[in-house]
């Protein structure tokens, strides 16, 4: 039997990254898609290219079609505009909901048994316009959002404290937007609780960075937004999927009573296996914490309206 099939769809930053990542797991078979002809395959190449150097040896294959994709077990999909300085990720919505609702109908149609990780942005609505589109069942669209809001905030308290990244633990739930919200009691260095650590004042200091994380990295670098960390994120969740870790990670899945949430999909701790979501974990929350994610759950639900709309005029 051969590996096992990745497919990344959009070759740009973020997902001719996320190949390279993949490819240096070495234990994966890598298609890469992209509309643009040419880039998918030239990255492939070049990805390919760098295994007898650092010593894996991933078939990885470009193309500008899906039927390469045959048989994924998972789609990593990233293909859509990023934002520029000054604008917010909602903004992307029309233009990205019909490039997803393409994809996702091409990938299903060859992999059914697929599990879609949707980083494209605005996230949360788009893991929305994947579900409705593939109709497949809750457990196997999530998105990606809350691994990389956690990692923000866990590497500036680390960067404070003058501690390894490592060392510092944290849960970034809710919407992936200006919404999101960071648990503080989740929120650990060397497993003792942050507020033995930070002030309070440096800590909200440190949470609205978070929160405005994604913006900065767009105003510094004026063209495109992150994609390394991102990239890491996406890969640390096809990881806990391929390996049935049962990790509990945050991501972007519809939540159907839990946290009080109806059928809306919003950034939760999920188990990730072999299965994909395979249950949302329930943290007790602070009122205000609750209160929080309610109503970044509520933003979310008014966007998912809009797409709608959008997509069936
Ligand atoms: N969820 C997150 O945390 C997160 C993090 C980073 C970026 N993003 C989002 O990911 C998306 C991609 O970001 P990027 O930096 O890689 O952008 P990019 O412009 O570098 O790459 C996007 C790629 O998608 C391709 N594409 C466009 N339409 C396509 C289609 N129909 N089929 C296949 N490919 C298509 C483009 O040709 C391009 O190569 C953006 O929407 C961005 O906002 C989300
Ligand atoms: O900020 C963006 O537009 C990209 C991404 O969502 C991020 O948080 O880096």
């Amino acid at each position: 039997m051969g590996r096992p099939k990745i497919t990344v769809v959009g070759a740009g930053n973020v997902g001719g990254t996320v190949a390279q990542r993949l490819a240096e797991k070495n234990a994966y078979d890598v298609v890469l898609v992209d509309i643009v002809p040419g880039i998918p395959q030239g990255k492939a190449l070049d990805i390919t290219q760098a295994g007898p150097v650092c010593g894996y040896s991933t078939r990885v294959v470009g193309t500008n079609g899906y039927d390469e994709t045959a048989g994924s077990s998972i789609a990593v999909i990233t293909s859509g505009i990023p934002r520029k300085p000054g604008m917010s990720r909602d903004e992307l919505l029309a233009t990205n909901a019909k490039i997803v609702k393409t994809v996702v109908r091409e990938l299903v149609s060859r992999s059914p048994n697929i599990i879609l990780i949707l980083v494209t942005n605005p996230l949360d609505a788009m893991v929305h316009v994947a579900r409705q589109v593939s109709g497949l069942p809750k457990s196997r669209v999530l998105g990606m959002a809350g691994v990389l809001d956690t990692a923000r905030l866990r590497s500036f308290v680390a960067e404070e404290l003058n501690v390894p990244g490592t060392e510092v633990q944290a849960m970034v739930l809710g919407g992936h937007g200006d919404t999101m919200v960071p648990l503080v009691r989740q929120t650990t260095v060397t497993g003792k609780p942050i507020t033995d650590r930070l002030a309070p004042d440096r800590l909200a200091a440190l949470i609205k960075r978070t929160q405005d994380g994604g913006a900065e990295i767009v105003g510094l670098l004026k063209t495109g937004s992150a994609f390394y960390a991102p990239s890491a994120s996406a890969v640390d969740m096809v990881e806990a999927i391929m390996n049935d870790q049962k990790r509990v990670v945050p991501c972007a899945m519809l939540c159907e009573g839990e946290y009080g949430l109806k059928d809306v999909i919003v950034g939760v701790p999920v188990t990730l296996g072999r299965s994909g979501g395979e249950s949302i974990v329930e943290y007790d929350l602070t009122a205000e914490e609750r209160t929080a994610l309610q109503a970044s759950a509520d933003a979310v639900r008014d966007l998912c309206a809009v797409v709608d709309r959008l997509l069936t005029a």
